[in-house]
């Protein structure tokens, strides 16, 4: 299984790669290399369920951000930890704040 987390912060392939920065994937002509971000595995024993999971996500979010605005309540930094899943390393500095 690939480890896809290790690749999606490689430098070689990501500006500043250990770094949130979700607007990266928003330019419309993206230098990223597509093989460089693989969440859901590649060929022929990748996630048949991604195209769920895409979908699920999206409308999740959305529903959320319809009702709830999501802030920063502090800005240290949140790693990562391998737990059979990734998780983050302490309490999310976030809360959700009615609109
Ligand atoms: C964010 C959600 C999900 C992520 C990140 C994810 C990720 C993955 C990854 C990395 C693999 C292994 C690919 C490989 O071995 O190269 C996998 C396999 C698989 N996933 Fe998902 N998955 C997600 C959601 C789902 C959902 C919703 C379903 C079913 C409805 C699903 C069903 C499967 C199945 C059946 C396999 C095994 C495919 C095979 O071995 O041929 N996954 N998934």
């Amino acid at each position: 299984m690939i480890n896809s987390q290790a690749i999606g912060s490689n430098e070689e392939y990501f500006d500043n790669g250990k770094q949130f920065r979700p607007e990266r994937w928003l330019e419309e002509k993206s230098s990223i290399n597509p093989f460089a971000h693989v969440p859901f595995g590649i060929g022929k024993r990748m996630c048949i369920g991604r195209r769920l999971a895409e979908l699920q996500i999206q409308l999740s979010l959305c529903w959320i951000l319809r009702e709830y605005e999501i802030v920063a309540t502090d800005h240290e930094p949140v790693d990562a930890l391998h737990s059979g899943t990734l998780v983050p390393s302490r309490e999310l500095p976030v809360a959700f704040v009615r609109r």
